[in-house]
């Protein structure tokens, strides 16, 4: 009989993964065993996984080992393969922190978006340093049933469509990815915020993500939105020389976002891990055929 697969669960403000210890990348997660794992009927279930790997035993992050011990191999709920993941970073960091294998304090974790910086405080917070922005230029529209909404194009490791809506029920039930156009704006998809101000420095959101569908939340799409909605605002930190601080609540909570004048996006919010337990590696075979 072949080992079983040790897991755990955990979220950072709802949005929730399925977290796969994995030191030596031994254990074979192709799309559909990623799937299956997520799927939230018939699997563990999760937004995402989040394949806990030393950055020296992963092809795609043996260049960053120094930097980082260890590699963030995130994958969407379908099995797709993204960039970055803001809340799943903090999530990483609290189960290797409650694994013992990092201390209170900071450290560093590789992502297909970079190498991270992150601080494990002792009020229980995360924070990430997200990296800076880009707002590729032209215009963007995505549509819901029969409204449509200019969108802005932003770029955090992964890409984001941020648009500014009256009512966050105008979103609809967002079962299936808002259109967008043009398609050239986006060729490998994107996740996309719709935004609702809610006080001075303060903003409401709901996301549909890439491959995974409308989550509690998104940590990128957090970053996204607070950076759209300074430039709305005509807050440019490298421009003022003084950072601007968002509070973005997202259905499952809220994060707090920084831009700093150099670019720098920081991002904090809690990560919790709430279940351990184990794969069996047979019913993972036949579940993800
Ligand atoms: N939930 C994440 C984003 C995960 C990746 C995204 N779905 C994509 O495909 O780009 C976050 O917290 O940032």
């Amino acid at each position: 009989m072949s080992t079983r697969i040790a897991f755990l669960k955990g979220h950072g403000t709802e949005n929730d993964f399925v977290i796969v210890p994995d030191p030596e990348n031994t254990v074979d997660l192709p799309p559909a065993a990623v799937a299956a794992l997520c799927d939230r009927r018939a699997g563990i279930g999760g937004d995402g996984l989040l394949h806990v790997v030393r950055s020296a035993a992963h092809p795609e992050a043996r260049e960053m080992a120094a930097e980082a011990e260890w590699f963030m191999d995130y994958r969407n709920s379908d099995g797709s393969i993204a960039e970055m993941c803001g809340n799943g970073v903090r999530v990483f960091a609290r189960y290797l922190q409650q694994a013992g294998l990092v201390t209170e304090g900071d450290l560093t974790v590789a992502t297909r978006g970079g190498v991270k910086s992150v601080h494990l405080a002792k009020d229980g917070d995360v924070t990430v340093g997200m990296g800076r922005a880009r707002l590729p230029e032209g215009e963007v529209t995505v549509s819901v049933g029969e409204r449509s909404w200019p969108a802005r194009n932003v770029n955090m490791g992964n890409p984001h469509a941020v648009a500014f809506v009256d009512d966050l029920a105008h979103a609809g039930d967002l079962y299936s990815p808002p259109p967008f156009s043009p398609a050239a704006a986006y060729p490998d998809g994107v996740n996309v915020e719709f935004v609702v101000d809610r006080g001075p420095r303060h903003v409401a959101l709901r996301v549909h993500e890439r491959g995974s569908g409308e989550t509690r939340s998104c940590g990128t799409g957090a970053c996204a939105v607070a950076v759209a909605t300074a430039r709305r605002d005509g807050a440019d930190p490298a421009v003022t020389g003084t950072p601007v601080t968002y509070t973005v609540d997202v259905p499952g909570g809220r994060l707090v976002i920084t831009e700093r004048p150099d670019g720098e996006v920081e991002m904090t919010g809690p990560a919790v891990i709430v279940a351990t337990g184990e794969i069996d590696p047979e019913w993972l075979e036949t579940a993800a055929r």
